[in-house]
């Protein structure tokens, strides 16, 4: 395909999501099954453009005069590709497959330099009705905290120390990938392949570094927050909510496989790929305990873990760097819906923390409604818990991995927050409650 019939392709898809609000991969999918003969470079890069139009959608669209497809891939080229009027002129030109060539008043929009003017929810990309939820966790850096979760991610990757030291790890894909991973300064076990358009994302899962259980592909966050979870070789710790395993392996990583780890999850197809990962990944310490109709699978748990970790269904808004399609479909329901879940599952949670355990919770929600409202609700119907100071578990971990956290993980009052900003990862929020009886 010549580069402009990509972009009609891109302004099709992005007009199929945003008008049956479906989710972004569906519908490129369906668009690949109707035009086959696109090829894998094709896909990609209108994959990128349909991606990157989502995640800034509103100054795109702002930037452009309007809010379809046209508009957020013209805006995207003029305002975040740093395009001239004339440059996104030629761009959309010069092919029967070419896109309408621009209207008088596309030209005048796009001609305009008038973002810095536009409302906070439009500069930073977010949805207009989540700005008060928004503006109250972040205050005066909302558009530049927002601005950042709007950027594309890199990929990270956990080292496995069950199997393999960092420095080898880090040299075994140098050689495989053919260029040196980056080594965050928060964590000595992390690997970093920054974004390269260009060669789009390395197929990890196929190299034998992974295959070998060397690495796990995991955000630094979802790392940091395991750290920040305490486990330690010997504990009896329950994952409450293990999913497909990410933090599951971490936790068993840091207990070096001594302890035992309990992981289970409400839903079983969540939890089916975390035994092939825990095979790979040499773990032997893990007991899954998978859901049964009318059994509960837990009884023989309660009071007895020194560690429950619950890493919570939430809404997801700390991950919008890689689902940008996910900030727009969310709604004030979901919001509610996850609220309710998650007091559900800290009261359960409860039932299983022994006197002077801990009860972990995390979310990968940037949203107070989600977190800090969580814990004081909790808190407030558990008088035998209390919040362990964010400043004393940053300072363990400091302590543990020789590393200085600084201001890249905010303490708040009842817990941890990291963000693409802050601390170049994923949105996050870590918790930590101690029980006292
Ligand atoms: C954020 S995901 C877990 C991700 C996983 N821990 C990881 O690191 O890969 C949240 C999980 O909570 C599960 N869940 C929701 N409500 C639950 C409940 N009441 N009890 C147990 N698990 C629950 C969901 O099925 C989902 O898999």
């Amino acid at each position: 395909m010549i580069p402009v019939a990509r972009i009609s392709a891109a302004i099709e898809v992005l007009d199929d999501i945003i008008g049956r609000r479906r989710p972004a991969a569906d519908a490129l999918k369906d668009w690949g099954l109707s035009h086959r003969f696109a090829g894998s470079k094709d896909r990609r890069a209108i994959g990128d453009l349909v991606f990157d139009a989502l995640r800034h959608k509103s100054s795109s669209g702002f930037a452009a005069g309007g809010e379809d497809g046209r508009a957020m891939v013209l805006g995207l080229l003029r305002l975040h590709r740093g395009l001239s009027v004339a440059e996104v002129e030629a761009r959309i030109a010069g092919d029967r497959f070419a896109p309408a060539p621009l209207s008088a008043e596309e030209r005048a929009a796009l001609s305009e330099d008038r973002i810095a003017s536009a409302p906070q929810w439009v500069q930073g990309d977010y949805p207009e009705w989540l700005a008060p939820n928004l503006s109250r966790v972040f205050g005066d850096s909302v558009v530049e905290e927002m601005q950042a979760l709007a950027e594309s991610a890199p990929l990270d990757l956990r080292v496995n120390t069950l199997k393999a030291e960092p420095d080898h790890a880090a040299r075994e894909l140098a050689s495989e990938l053919g260029r040196q991973a980056e080594r965050p300064a928060l964590s000595p076990l992390c690997l970093r392949l920054p974004l390269e358009p260009e060669r789009g994302e390395p197929h990890i899962a196929s190299t034998e570094t992974f295959l070998r259980g060397h690495i796990e592909i995991q955000d630094l966050g979802s790392q940091l927050a395991s750290e920040f979870a305490g486990a330690r070789a010997g504990m009896q710790v329950l994952d409450l909510c293990a999913g497909g395993g990410g933090k599951t392996l971490a936790l068993a990583a840091a207990m070096g496989n001594h302890g035992q780890i309990f992981a289970h999850d409400s839903d079983r197809r969540r939890l089916a790929p975390i035994h092939d990962r825990l095979a790979r990944a040499g773990v032997r310490n893990v007991q899954v305990r998978t859901p049964r109709p009318a059994t509960d699978v837990l009884d023989d748990l309660e009071h007895r873990m020194d560690l429950v970790l619950v890493d919570a269904p939430c809404t997801g808004t700390g991950t919008w760097r890689r689902n940008p399609d996910a900030k727009w479909r969310i709604r004030p329901s979901s919001l509610a819906d996850r609220n309710r879940d998650q007091d559900l599952v800290l009261e359960t949670a409860a039932r299983y923390v022994k006197t002077s355990g801990r009860l972990v919770y995390i979310t990968c929600s940037v949203l107070e409604e989600e977190n800090s409202d969580r814990v004081s609700a909790f808190l407030a119907a558990h008088s035998g818990f209390e919040p362990v100071p964010p400043g004393e578990i940053v300072d363990a971990f400091e302590r543990e991995a020789m590393i200085t956290v600084g201001a890249a993980v905010r303490r708040l009052d009842l817990g941890l927050m990291m963000t693409p900003r802050m601390s170049g990862t994923d949105g996050f929020f870590v918790s930590v409650l101690k029980r006292r009886v």
